[in-house]
């Protein structure tokens, strides 16, 4: 365990559960191992000292683990004393005893530290450390504060939050009262929370905010929600740097980090980055400083820029599927499942031309079977590798789609679990664009079946094309263009005849009315309170890729015996 650079900043003997441990603190763990009774612990603060090596059982927790450390302060001691109230007619012996709890100096901490428990769900688990001495004590809450408040880890000290009480199932001012204010105040985050009166609140206030203030914004809601802040943030970048935003100009990065605390209907950007849609994880994901950096497209129709959006941007059955659902708001999440049975009996189909630039070689593919899991490794060398991508030339596909739609992530939701694009990578650069031709109710019954699986074959069905493309466009086809039937006919059908033409876009479950769309995805260009899914078979966490901190069913540490 004595890696490079990991000096020992701090240690004593300290009690776990009554029984005497040796505690030591370096620059990236917090370990606790039993002391055997001829190894004896002097406290010390020398930063030469070497870590200890322990023996199984023995606990080592990497700094950005650990959410919160607090002083104990309801310790006393107990003395017995009698009523006040004499009673004479009841003898002494029946009396009652009261028990005074006289204040004393806190002689005990805790440490709060992550627990993972099982689908990739967070909670915080506490651990109390007593000590010989008041000031053994603070001490050691000095000296663990002083080594969380490190620049490196990354930690937020005050963040700015906006809760949308109309979101999902209308919980979110609750989720965030009784769930998130006190993890906050645990881990002396300041938040400055802001209630949303009208869509647009959030967005209004970023624009003027003194962002230099805080050190990330957090949205209590959905995919909606944090569509907003998205917009918001890189919209106040470009305007500070005097920029418009067209096609040919690149987006800003915000530098401030989003947090979601998942409070919406599908939730797919924190279910994608997280594994799970929980506050309770969420909350600790934002508390340790996790960050991981999501793709964005712009879209554009024409010249004319529309807005960024970062989960799914479809067109036919998911646009119709949304225009129908917001009719149907009150309903909450299930507002979804109504239309989007709804628009399954309708079975109706769009003309319309894809054009698109796919990813570079054939090194990933939507149906390559290659997860993206927390430090993904594709996601790492995109970074750097954007301009070196060759430009491809542009494809060209026409029909009639049932679905067109592009996922930016996996969009992991309840009833997607894997996603309905499960190999679409957070960092790569690229979006999966999907393309289902018009086809029977019953076909497309299976793929809707499958993205509710976790086999990841939806795409392996006949109708179905799906590229992993930098940048793409659509355009409807109009009556007289490319389709030789109606060219042959001598008038077109009075208009009021026809069945609509144009369906509309679902931009992260927002709609876009307009048909001709230009996108183009940039390569991770804003960052999320999030680390990305964990690989629970080979976890590797952010912090520490050489040690360990793997959950197993006991506990959430493995023992450091045996490792090195
Ligand atoms: C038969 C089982 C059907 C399972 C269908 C699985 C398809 C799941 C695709 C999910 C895509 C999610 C992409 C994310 C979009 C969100 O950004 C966006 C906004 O989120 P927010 O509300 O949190 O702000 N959400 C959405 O647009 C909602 C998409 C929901 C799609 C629901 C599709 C329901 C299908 C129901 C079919 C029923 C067939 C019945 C047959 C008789
Ligand atoms: N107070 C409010 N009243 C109405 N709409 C709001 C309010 N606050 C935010 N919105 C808008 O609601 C939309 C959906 O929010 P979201 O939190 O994603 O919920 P849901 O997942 O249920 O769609 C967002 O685009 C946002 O702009
Ligand atoms: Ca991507």
């Amino acid at each position: 365990m004595a890696e490079c650079g990991d000096d020992v900043v701090f240690q004593s003997s300290l009690d776990i559960n009554k029984k005497t441990h040796q505690v030591q603190l370096t620059r990236r763990h917090l370990t606790w191992d039993l002391a055997s009774p001829g190894k004896s612990l002097r406290q010390t603060g020398s930063p030469s000292s070497q870590p200890f090596i322990g023996h199984s059982g023995c606990k080592h927790v990497p700094l950005q683990e650990i959410i919160a450390v607090n002083l104990e302060r309801s310790l006393g001691k107990v003395s017995p004393f009698k009523s006040a109230k004499k009673n004479t007619s009841t003898p002494l012996k029946e009396s009652p005893i009261y028990i005074e709890l006289q204040p004393l100096h806190p002689v005990s901490f805790s440490v709060h530290v992550v627990k993972r428990c099982p689908n990739h769900k967070w909670k915080k688990k506490k651990v109390t450390f007593f000590c010989q001495g008041e000031n053994l004590c603070r001490t050691w809450v000095e000296k663990i504060e002083e080594a969380l408040s490190n620049p490196a880890l990354k930690r937020p000290r005050s963040l700015l939050v906006f809760i949308n009480p109309f979101g999902g199932k209308r919980r979110a001012p609750r989720v965030f009262e009784e769930t998130v204010s006190p993890l906050m105040e645990l881990a002396k985050i300041r938040t400055h929370v802001i209630t949303t009166t009208h869509a647009g609140h959030a967005k209004e206030v970023i624009t003027k905010y003194d962002l230099q203030s805080v050190d990330g914004v957090v949205c209590v809601g959905g995919d909606g929600m944090f569509t907003e802040l998205l917009n918001g943030l890189i919209d106040r970048k470009m305007l500070e740097a005097g920029k418009i935003q067209t096609p040919s100009e690149q987006p800003i990065s915000p530098d401030l980090r989003v947090g979601i605390i998942p409070a919406g209907s599908t939730d797919a950007i924190c279910f994608s980055t997280t594994g799970i849609n929980d506050p309770m994880t969420s909350a600790i994901h934002m508390i340790i400083g996790d960050s991981t950096a999501i793709d964005v497209c712009s879209i554009y129709s024409g010249d004319q820029f529309l807005r960024y959006s970062s989960s799914m941007l479809a067109y036919g059955y998911y646009g119709d599927m949304l225009k129908d659902s917001e009719n149907n708001r009150w309903m909450g999440p299930k507002r979804y499942q109504v239309a989007g049975a709804k628009k399954f009996l309708a079975n109706k189909s769009y003309e319309g031309e894809v054009s698109f630039k796919l990813a570079s070689s054939a090194d990933t593919n939507p149906k390559d079977k290659m997860m993206c899991n927390s430090g993904c490794n594709i996601c790492a060398m995109s970074q750097f590798s954007q301009e070196e991508k060759g430009p491809d030339s542009w494809h060209t596909v026409r029909g009639k789609f049932l679905a067109v739609a592009s996922f930016t992530m996996s969009c992991r939701c309840l009833i997607s679990p894997i996603g309905p694009s499960p190999y679409c990578h957070l960092g790569d650069g690229t979006s999966d664009l999907l393309l289902i031709q018009q086809c029977s109710r019953i076909q497309f019954l299976r793929h809707l079946y499958r993205c509710s699986t976790t086999n990841g074959n939806q795409f392996d069905l006949p109708f179905i094309k799906v590229f992993r493309v930098r940048e793409w466009s659509f355009s409807v086809q109009t009556d007289t263009e490319g389709d030789t039937d109606l060219q042959s006919q001598p008038s077109p059908p009075p208009r009021e005849s026809r069945a609509p033409t144009h369906s509309v876009w679902n931009c992260d479950g927002e709609i876009i009315t307009s048909p001709n769309l230009n996108i183009r995805v940039h390569c991770q260009l804003i960052s999320l309170f999030a680390r990305g899914i964990e690989d629970m078979e080979s976890p590797t966490p952010q912090s520490c890729a050489s040690c360990c901190n793997v959950c197993d069913p006991e506990d959430n540490y493995k023992s450091i015996g045996g490792h090195t």
